[in-house]
């Protein structure tokens, strides 16, 4: 199956522009792709790798509409954060568009186009919900509703959060729009849809037959896909926002956000290539057989990189498929799912702020964590242990003594190296073995178990250097000591390519210290990459310890946003619609007195009260026995609705209803007037 190919194109999801990046997309998508990126490059292989914001779809709107802001000013100020961001973090993009550049408008109109004109859409006008107050189709987020399958209230027009189910609005139980709140009218609309029933074979020999090396999580979110049966899906949508259909007469209709923004992977390649001043070079890259494309991207993605992307560019003709799709499960933080809504998040920008120089710590920990296989956990407590005992105490430590003891004896210059004893020997067959386990699992994209062999390297390093003690031995045996550091400082070179995937920072810190020239994979685990004579260049630390401290504080900064999450969930009920005077005036609401109470037999909650409302005396049978006891609340004044249409509960008539007023927690508390006041006086 392992094809030679001559070049590389690697994608990774482009991030939703409606907030900044977080530890769980970095460990999900960017880490993978970044390490398989670097890692192909230092191969000398022709890479491109590729990305860019995500700026279209309802989300962004609603956000805009909220901020009383544009769209565009909406995704100006996160595609900043986030290109900033990623640049500070080591992320090596080729290029980072984004898709409201005109480059990507021509591309995602002219791929439409090419469908349209292919006869692959379905055209179909449905009913679809409109908002006779706003005016406006709504469309995915702009709906909200009863989950069909899990009965969350919230579910969206496209998507319940809570089960993650893909939906349409049609399926919602009690829809009603979130812009106003109204419950949607149907109305007519023309869309064009992808019929992705028909590729359904297609997709089966392509993937399930012709895919089976595909990571486990993948082929099985695939494979469920396609046995549940795949239905056309819509690719335009009713809005204003994004790239407008290309087609006459279809204004207010743009495409559907997750058409276009897989189309934005070729529109970013085409705006690297322009910003080249090779406007042509990127066409290799998506159209000849010899590019190996992967994309890598967080499990929720599954479907849209491996169904509905690859049908889209299957049936255009003109491009490669994907070789592979190695997605991740996700990252949860401290126990609780991230999110950007509940600010529940270790946010890239803030992290590379408040932890300078420490971009490679946090890439070292979500990938040593990362949810390659399952979903994972990031903690604080973790995140230092491996900061002090993995890379100060292993890598760092190793390092440094072998540097430090060059420089305390020799000046600097590396020795030459001796007679080889066998702990040297078996050292440097190590030293020999693990670029290429490192290099093999990468290619597997199992990432955590790649770096498992980089840090064996580390600690086989500080094991031998423990072993021989070349700090004791320099009494007794000088030239002993030149063999050991000699081969210390050989593996110091070799951790500096190997590490250079996962901790480009450190590995670029540590080749200036021992004064590399440029590296490349295939010099990893050769014993003469500083040979004797060599001068080390200056030195420092690679690592440090992270103290308590630090850690308690971004530990409190969590809780802080759990504290403001708790109090914000204390909500009250929302306005309800405006009523006129009259049909206030409408309610005869008095003042009564309670002369007697009793429990309803075989009820919990209901109490049978005796009114004197001043009109009359009368039963009301009232659900609050829950909070009041019968024998105490004789004599208090409440207030009655008192002309209610009388109703027949547990076989007693009830005539009218006791008003109450209900806090948060649904607890009832009688509403009376402060001062006593006659009975049958009048509430207005
Ligand atoms: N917690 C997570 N763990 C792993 N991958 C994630 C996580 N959250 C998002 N991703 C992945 O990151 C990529 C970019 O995400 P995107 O910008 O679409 O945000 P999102 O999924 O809406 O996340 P959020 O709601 O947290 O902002 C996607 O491929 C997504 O699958
Ligand atoms: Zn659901």
């Amino acid at each position: 199956m392992s094809k030679n190919y001559k070049r590389h194109t690697i994608t990774a999801a482009l991030p939703y522009a409606n907030g900044p990046v977080h530890i769980g997309h970095l460990a999900g998508v960017y880490v993978p792709a970044d390490i398989y990126a670097r890692y192909l490059r230092l191969k000398g292989e022709d890479v491109l790798f590729v990305c860019g914001s995500d700026e279209h779809g309802v989300p962004i709107t609603i956000r805009a509409k909220k901020e009383g802001i544009t769209p565009q000013q909406a995704v100006d100020k996160y595609h900043t954060i986030i290109k900033d961001s990623f640049k500070d973090f080591g992320i090596s993009f080729n290029i980072y568009s984004r898709t409201s550049a005109q480059v990507h408008h021509e591309t995602s109109s002219e791929f439409f186009k090419t469908l349209y004109n292919k006869g692959i859409f379905e055209e179909k006008v449905t009913e679809q919900y409109f908002d006779p107050k706003a005016l406006q189709f709504l469309a995915d987020r702009y709906i909200e509703g009863t989950c069909p399958k899990c009965g969350f209230e919230k579910a969206y027009g496209d998507q319940c959060e809570n089960c993650g189910s893909t939906l349409s609005p049609s399926e919602l139980i009690n829809p009603h729009s979130t812009l106003s709140g109204e419950k949607p009218v149907l109305k007519s609309t023309k869309h064009w849809y992808l019929p992705l029933d028909k590729y359904e074979n297609w997709l089966r020999e392509w993937i399930l037959e012709g895919h089976k090396e595909w990571k486990a999580n993948v082929y099985g979110q695939c494979k469920s896909w396609i046995d549940q049966g795949l239905q056309p899906r819509a690719v335009t949508r009713d809005l204003d926002w994004g790239v407008p259909v290309p087609l006459p007469g279809t204004e207010g209709k743009v495409l559907y956000v997750w058409f276009d923004a897989p189309i934005g992977y070729i529109s970013a390649t085409k705006d690297w290539a322009q910003q080249q001043g090779t406007p042509e070079a990127w066409a290799p890259y998506w159209q000849d057989q010899d590019t190996k494309l992967v994309h890598f991207i967080g499990k929720d993605n599954i479907v849209f990189h491996c169904v509905i992307f690859p049908v889209m560019l299957k049936t255009h003709g003109d491009y490669i498929l994907p070789d592979n799709v190695p997605a991740n499960e996700f990252l949860n933080l401290e126990g609780n799912k991230i999110s950007t809504s509940r600010n529940w998040a270790v946010w890239l920008h803030e992290y590379l702020q408040e932890f300078p120089g420490k971009a490679d710590v946090l890439r070292y920990v979500l990938c040593a964590n990362a949810p390659e296989t399952k979903d994972n956990d990031f903690t604080w407590k973790d995140f230092q242990a491996r900061n002090n005992n993995e890379l100060v105490a292993i890598f760092g430590n190793f390092v440094n003594r072998a540097v430090v003891l060059t420089r305390k004896n020799y000046d600097g210059i590396v020795p030459a190296q001796g007679t080889l004893e066998n702990i040297d020997k078996e050292v440097l067959e190590k030293l020999k073995e693990l670029p290429e386990k490192v290099a093999g699992s990468i290619e597997a994209y199992r990432f955590r178990e790649a770096l498992t062999f980089m840090m064996e390297l580390a600690r086989v390093g500080n094991k031998y250097l423990a072993d021989t003690e070349p700090w004791q031995l320099i009494k007794t045996d000088a030239s002993r000591v030149k063999t050991i550091l000699n081969i210390s400082l050989q593996i110091s070179a070799s951790l500096a390519i190997l590490a250079e995937p996962f901790m480009p920072h450190t590995a670029a810190k540590l080749s200036e210290m021992l004064g590399l020239e440029k590296l490349s994979w295939k010099d990893a685990g050769k014993d003469n990459l500083v040979v004797g004579g060599h001068q080390l260049k200056a030195g420092g630390l690679l690592f440090d310890k992270i103290e308590d401290e630090t850690i308690e504080a971004q530990i409190k900064k969590l809780q802080d946003t759990k504290l403001a999450n708790e109090l914000a969930s204390k909500t009250v009920a929302p306005e309800k619609p405006a009523v006129q005077f009259d049909d206030f005036t409408q309610m005869d609401i008095r003042i009564a007195t309670i002369i007697e109470a009793e429990k309803v037999a075989k009820t919990k909650k209901l109490l049978k009260l005796k009114l004197d409302t001043g009109i009359d005396t009368r039963t009301v049978v009232s659900g609050i026995a829950e909070y009041y006891e019968p024998e105490k609340i004789i004599g208090q004044q409440v207030c009655l609705l008192a002309n209610l249409a009388p109703r027949e509960i547990k076989g007693i008539e009830s005539k009218g209803m006791i008003l109450m007023a209900e806090d948060k927690d649904g607890k009832l508390s009688f509403v009376s007037p402060v001062n006593k006041i006659t009975n049958g006086g009048t509430v207005s």
